[in-house]
């Protein structure tokens, strides 16, 4: 999600960390395995003999320079090592290691002087210290980054190289400030999921604060558990199921734009227009705005990129210029952002205002006989309906639907979760399964002409305050934008550099669903598209970092924490770690086989964490899966992408999520001629009570008949 690689971002670059000179690749991969042994000892390891050997995973793409591309490669890959294999000495050095000036240190240094090899001083002080701390706690491996280059490097590539030697948790001072940085599943387990009540979000309230308020991502305590419970179902089946329509027609959208430039023979630059198609999606889903921003430039559009650049800039900022008193008032910067995020906020109220408008039928629930129900689960519809009679309120009742939303909410409030909608495993992970009383219960508030989030609250009876429920939307438009926009801008990188995975893809595509729209059930069927979506996250999460602050002491790893240490996750780290992954580097979807389960976070042990993990795990999963699949699987059949000859190499850098540094330059060509316009005129049609968009029965392809089931499960099985 967009907001917590924001403030990782920020929070991690506001700092800094150890000097590396020359570029920063995506794909790079470190082939030594981190040394958790000695890491936790807290000594450090033989690093003058590790060496590590980065490859860049894929060729140029660019076609006829094959020798040239070849060449260029080899000179960038020994630069890479070079560089690398220099950080891992200044490391093994000591240079990032803090340590208390005491009468070893001093031997050490003072040995070190005269000569000795620096490793066998190295493993000699690290025994000294396991028998000289053996009484006490032991102490988390400790480095510290350098107050040098930040620049506009992506930061978490040198966590990964300070994560190759300090191993799963360490401490990185930066200045004043000290951080964990976790790299490890099973810890990051325990975070997350198991002891998740002992952690906040930490800085990244702070940071988001000015644009989210209290919306769910930076909202902690009880405002998050209440918002929570009433946003997971917004997020029903039924409305995801509507949605593929959505996605489906603003992927044509962007089609047809890429057509326009196929036939002028002009290159296009993908990231933005992902940027685009996301944002359009995200405004008709959330709250029914079309910011047509394909086609348009219109104020609220720039308004909206301000605000976002704006949270990016803060986040990766040194200086918070921003709080500097009369500057923050006359600086054209911040008044420009004041100006747009009242555009912004005006908007959302304006919409906010008219769908208060709609008059939905409200019945208020006699709270007062709440408490005598009790025991009633809050997700039952039979529970609800039972408090809604014990409350004597069922008599009379033409159209329960608007009380419902108050009778749950009510009985939640007395109730423990599990979450609406989600059901507990039984390791005590929570899994979206919308129960078919659930799907009636929900499908009371759905509205045909505005399937919103907005709408849908609303009609609920949620009855917070409007700012509130701003913040909630604010907070998902930013949630829902960048997140998926950087999962397409990184998923078609990738493509056109393994030809042969995109020839795959393409196949299955013409198969499944050929020029039609795609619909529900196509998302079960298209299983590689959706493995190559994960691996693209694998390999580029977003956020490359979660960020957490203890509220409690703990334990991590062995290790005692104090309350108040803010937290790193590495999603990144976790993703790339050669103990879990074979070939980690390498773009690879076939490492999930299409028979099996598609990959998650419980099934994948905490090593993979594409949404997050825990109570606090991406609301938005099933959504950003299917919106993702959609597009890929439009473009695909359409076009063929390569890399544009001449483009600059795509490098990655920070801002909400990873970015590149300048652009995604693709040449795209047509697969089919004319552009197929696809049967845009779906319905939608109950199967076996099941929400499915019907695709016009003579352009299904093949074998669109097989395989029924339960949607809900195909991203979360
Ligand atoms: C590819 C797209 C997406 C990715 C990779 C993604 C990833 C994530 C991750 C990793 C988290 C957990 C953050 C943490 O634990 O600190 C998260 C949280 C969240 N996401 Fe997403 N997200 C995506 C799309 C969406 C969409 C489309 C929405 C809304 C429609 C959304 C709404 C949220 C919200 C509200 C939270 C906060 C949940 C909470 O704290 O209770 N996300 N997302």
């Amino acid at each position: 999600m967009a907001a917590a690689a924001m403030a990782a971002a920020g929070t991690a670059t506001r700092f800094s960390f150890p000097q590396i000179q020359g570029p920063h690749k995506p794909g790079l991969h470190a082939s030594a395995a981190p040394p958790f042994g000695s890491a936790r000892s807290g000594s450090l390891p033989l690093f003058s003999t590790r060496r590590v050997a980065i490859v860049c995973s894929a060729s140029s793409g660019v076609p006829g320079k094959g020798d040239e591309d070849r060449a260029v490669k080899e000179v960038e890959r020994l630069l890479e090592e070079k560089r690398r294999a220099e950080l891992a000495d200044r490391i093994a050095s000591g240079e990032f290691t803090v340590e208390q000036p005491g009468f070893v240190s001093l031997l050490r240094k003072g040995l070190l002087s005269l000569g000795p090899p620096g490793k066998f001083l190295d493993e000699f002080f690290s025994l000294a210290k396991l028998g000289a701390g053996a009484q006490r706690a032991p102490e988390i491996p400790h480095a510290r980054g350098s107050v040098a280059a930040v620049g506009s490097q992506a930061f978490f590539i040198p966590l990964y190289e300070l994560f190759l030697i300090y191993g799963g948790i360490f401490r990185l001072n930066f200045g004043p400030k000290s951080f964990l940085i976790v790299s490890d599943p099973a810890i990051a387990k325990h975070i997350l999921r198991e002891n998740s009540k002992a952690y906040s979000k930490g800085i990244l309230s702070e940071i988001l604060e000015f644009v989210m308020g209290n919306g769910l991502i930076p909202a902690d305590g009880e405002i998050w558990r209440i918002r929570r419970r009433t946003i997971v179902p917004a997020l029903h089946q039924k409305y995801v199921a509507t949605m593929i329509g959505l996605f489906g027609k603003a992927a044509y959208k962007l089609c047809e734009k890429l057509d326009a430039s196929a036939s002028d023979g002009e290159d296009v630059e993908m990231e933005s227009l992902f940027s685009r198609l996301t944002l359009d999606i995200i405004g008709k889903a959330v709250f029914n705005y079309d910011f047509d921003s394909l086609t348009n430039d219109t104020g609220i559009v720039e308004a909206v990129y301000t605000v976002l650049r704006e949270a990016e800039m803060r986040s990766t900022s040194p200086i918070p210029t921003w709080e500097i008193p009369i500057w923050k008032d006359v600086s054209p910067r911040q008044r420009k952002v004041k100006a747009a995020l009242k555009l912004v906020n005006n908007t959302l109220d304006g919409l906010i205002a008219i769908c208060k408008g709609v008059p939905f039928r409200r019945w208020k629930l006699n709270s007062r006989r709440a408490p005598e129900k009790k025991e009633i689960p809050c997700e039952s519809y039979n529970g609800i309906k039972e408090l809604e009679e014990g409350a004597g309120l069922a008599d009379g009742l033409a159209d329960a639907a608007p009380v419902r939303g108050e009778a749950r909410r009510a009985v939640a409030a007395l109730h423990v979760p599990p979450l609406v909608g989600e059901v507990m495993d039984d390791d005590g992970g929570r899994h979206r399964i919308v129960e078919q009383e659930e799907l009636q219960f929900h499908e009371e508030y759905m509205n045909e002409q505005d399937p919103s989030i907005l709408h849908f609250l609303l009609a609920s009876g949620d009855d917070v305050s409007s700012k509130q429920l701003r913040d909630d939307l604010m907070t998902m438009l930013i949630a829902g934008h960048e997140t998926s926009a950087a999962l397409l801008t990184w998923t078609f990188y990738l493509l056109s550099k393994e030809p042969s995975v995109m020839s795959k893809l393409q196949e299955e595509v013409d198969t499944v669903l050929g020029d039609r729209l795609p619909t529900i059930e196509d998302m079960k069927r298209l299983k590689y598209t959706s493995r190559v979506i994960s691996e693209s996250l694998r390999l580029y999460p977003q956020p490359p970092v979660l960020i957490r602050r203890s509220i409690e002491d703990d334990v991590l790893g062995g290790y005692p924490i104090k309350r108040g240490e803010d937290i790193f996750i590495s999603v990144w780290n976790l993703h790339r770690n050669s103990t879990y992954w074979v070939e980690p580097e390498a773009f690879n979807p076939e490492r999930w086989p299409l028979d099996g389960p598609n990959p998650n976070e419980i099934n994948q042990n905490f090593s993979y964490l594409p949404f997050g993990g825990g109570p606090r795990k991406c609301v938005g999963d099933m959504f950003a899966s299917f919106e993702t699949i959609c597009a890929v699987a439009m473009l695909v059949r359409r076009f063929n992408f390569q890399m544009a000859p001449g483009a600059p190499p795509v490098e990655m850098t920070t801002g909400a999520t990873i970015h590149t540094t300048e652009g995604l330059q693709m040449t795209v060509t047509r697969r089919t001629s004319p552009l197929v316009i696809p049967n845009l005129d779906t319905k939608i049609v109950t199967v076996n009570g099941d929400y499915k968009e019907n695709p016009d029965p003579t352009a299904t392809s093949g074998n669109a008949s097989e395989e029924q089931g339960e949607v809900s499960t195909v991203i979360n099985s």
